[in-house]
């Protein structure tokens, strides 16, 4: 299976957290994210997250948005919420999926998974198993695990689920819309971050007031310093409804000049939460216009220094 990431080389001798149970898309992310390293499933996104927020674990791998379902709620709730935690790499796996059944057969009334790979196969399972009921599971593995226990009749899952259950294949390589992908993030405390490559994606959570205007003053922070925004999502802050928080992402590094500039701007429009950079999956160079690049940052710095220090004007 192709799978593009970006493994942060300092990474040894860790514990990672991972969304599990064995067996998940998450899990294979996570091989992928740290090699060789000690990996511990937990149940939910929310719980590996506290893992490595109270200790427990060095780092996670979780889930955090798909090609054909969006993002994934628990995710930027959990990096929201509770105490700041950075992204330091990203994996992007191709996503296909297997139905698995106890052997030995009987009816199909129930065919239980995480909810996006659900959604990722409703065609399917419409066409091929229109009498089963879809039931959402914590992930696609804990729906395998139900299998075995008998409270459900099928589970979709990641094709390394045969590997650790003791399931039969009904069917595999199967998926909606070919090409479907999901990207998974390795997060960490604040501390060191990764360094910059050129390809690099930085993330924020802005908590913006609801005035007119709000959104765009913030988006035309990044727009005026031609820097190239990658997605925008909003999520209710849950307790006063109509407030959202704005999960943006867009290209470059904390550490240049003109990301640095753009994000003291924002910083004084709303507050904000940094989320990491990190380099992107798919070592996709961030755009740099004509005017806009750090050296063109670094040189009106050194024009306004010199007009301060009365040598230039
Ligand atoms: O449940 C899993 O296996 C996960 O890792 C989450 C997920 C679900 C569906 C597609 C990709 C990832």
């Amino acid at each position: 299976m192709k799978t593009a990431t970006r493994a942060v080389s300092s990474l040894t001798s860790v514990r990672i957290a991972y969304f599990g149970p064995q067996g998940t898309f998450t899990e294979q992310a996570a091989r992928a994210l740290a090699p060789g390293e000690d990996l511990t499933p937990f149940e939910t996104v929310r719980l590996a997250l506290a893992a490595v927020r109270d200790g427990a674990a060095d780092a996670a791998c979780i889930p955090i948005e798909n090609s054909v379902e969006g993002v994934v709620p628990a995710t930027l709730d959990g990096l929201s919420d509770d105490a700041p935690l950075v992204a330091v790499a990203e994996a992007i796996l191709p996503i296909q999926f297997s139905v698995l059944t106890r052997p030995g057969g009987g009816d199909l009334r129930t065919v239980a998974s995480h909810p996006h790979a659900l959604a990722q196969v409703r065609e399917w399972l419409e066409a091929n198993l229109p009498d089963a009921t879809p039931v959402a599971a914590s992930s696609t593995a804990a729906a395998a695990v139900a299998v075995v226990a008998g409270e459900f009749d099928a589970a979709v899952c990641a094709p390394v689920a045969i590997e650790h259950y003791p399931l039969a294949e009904l069917a595999t390589g199967i998926a909606d819309v070919g090409e479907a992908q999901t990207r998974f993030l390795l997060v960490r405390r604040p501390g060191e971050l990764p360094a910059p490559t050129g390809a690099d994606r930085t993330s924020i959570v802005a908590a913006a007031e609801n005035r007119t205007g709000t959104l765009a003053q913030l988006l035309s922070e990044l727009a005026n310093r031609a820097i190239n925004l990658i997605r925008l999502d909003a999520r209710p802050v849950r307790d006063s409804f109509g407030e959202y928080r704005f999960f943006i992402d867009f290209e470059g590094h904390v550490t240049e000049p003109r990301i640095v500039d753009a994000l003291t701007g924002l910083r004084r429009r709303c507050h904000l939460r940094f989320l990491g950079s990190h380099p992107r999956a798919d070592r996709l160079p961030a755009t740099i216009e004509a005017g806009a690049g750090n050296q063109d940052f670094l040189d009106a710095q050194s024009w306004v220094d010199a007009v301060l220090k009365g040598t230039d004007a």
